[in-house]
């Protein structure tokens, strides 16, 4: 991709939401071992006529065709606010979307366009106008997006999204996430089925209160999870990875997903889960060869057909510690 001179382009990774022991409050940042940019890209250009937003990209025509319904418009109007709050001069942009992640997949994809968007524009203003806004702001301004496409407030998607890594939500307004010791020697084999789940309709077939022996063991996976990060025990770690939250009201909405979770945990997987609201699986090992062979089952047995094609895809990938980054010209 080549940017010009007067143009920014950000790039947004893809985000297991949840990480099956932290609903609302964990999240992933990973990326395809292979180089593929598996995120959404927006470049920020500045123009003389009117701000305008094109879309492009394999699942542009996902989207809805009017930009005022696409949530990098909203982010473009939201920003725009901030920079009059705080007395900085907006200019007119042209903002194209590539919007290379599918909608409705557990990948965090409105998460994706989101911190593209705002990333996009705020390195834009620090490159081209000497201002920005801090970290902290932008990841509120994000979180703002992502409910309101979502109908919830959750950061699960955005701060890995953004800062990368493994994130941890805070009951803090001024922090928010804090990183986590992530296992970097891990592959995370994500497979997305080419349905479209919405998050809304798999938030509402949760129930709306849950027995106290599940609150205990959420509790003790998601504690035992966090402990098992600091002191990089990634047997504990993975031997907790249990979701009494989602998953079991989940797996419904998932052809294949139970039976897929059985194959690859009696074939050895450290864990299996739904990435985000799914219909996205994940599968951690820590053999690179073991996650091809994973990852070349999934694509067998997984992927499902839509009126006679597959849209899904697998990627075998790692952590992605940088999170939300600038594209350079011609990378
Ligand atoms: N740029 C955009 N990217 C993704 N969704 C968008 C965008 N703009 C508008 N939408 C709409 O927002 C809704 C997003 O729904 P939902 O939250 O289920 O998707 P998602 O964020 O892609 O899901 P997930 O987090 O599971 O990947 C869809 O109806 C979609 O058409
Ligand atoms: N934590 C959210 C993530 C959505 O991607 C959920 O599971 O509903």
């Amino acid at each position: 991709m080549s940017v010009s001179s007067n143009s920014v382009s950000v790039f947004a990774p893809a985000s297991i939401g949840n990480v099956s022991v932290g609903f609302d409050v964990l999240g992933l940042a990973v990326k395809p071992v292979d180089g593929t940019l598996l995120g959404d890209v927006v470049t920020v250009t500045q123009v003389d006529e009117e701000s305008s937003l094109t879309v492009l990209g394999r699942f542009a025509d996902k989207l809805p065709s009017n930009k005022e319904d696409n949530i990098v418009w909203s982010c473009l109007i939201l920003f725009n606010q901030a920079l009059e709050q705080a007395n900085q001069q907006v200019v007119n942009v042209a903002l194209t979307l590539d919007k290379k992640m599918p909608v409705g997949s557990g990948l965090g994809s409105s998460a994706c366009s989101v911190v593209a968007a705002l990333a996009g524009l705020n390195a834009f203003y620090q490159n081209h106008h000497n201002f920005s806004f801090s970290k902290e702001q932008m990841l509120k301004m994000m979180g703002q997006m992502e409910a309101q496409i979502s109908g919830s407030l959750h950061y699960d998607n955005v701060a890995p999204c953004y800062y990368g890594g493994l994130q941890l939500m805070v009951p803090d307004e001024e922090i928010i996430s804090r990183a986590l010791p992530s296992f970097d020697d891990c592959y995370y084999v994500m497979a997305y089925p080419g349905i479209e789940v919405s998050t809304k309709a798999a938030r509402d077939v949760l129930p709306v209160q849950y027995s106290r022996a599940d609150v205990i063991r959420y509790g003790q996976n998601l504690a035992t999870f966090v402990d098992a990060c600091h002191r990089q025990n990634k047997a504990q770690a993975f031997s907790v990875l249990t979701d009494v939250v989602a998953e079991p009201y989940r797996k419904e909405l998932l052809p294949k997903y139970e039976q897929a979770h059985d194959y690859l945990t009696s074939q050895g997987a450290l864990a299996v889960g739904i990435s985000g609201s799914g219909p996205t699986l994940f599968c951690v090992v820590d053999d690179k060869q073991q996650a091809e062979t994973f990852a070349q089952w999934l694509n067998e047995h997984y992927l499902q057909e839509v009126d006679g094609q597959s849209h899904g895809f697998v990627h075998v990938c790692k952590a992605d510690n940088t999170g939300a980054a600038e594209l350079l010209a011609d990378s």
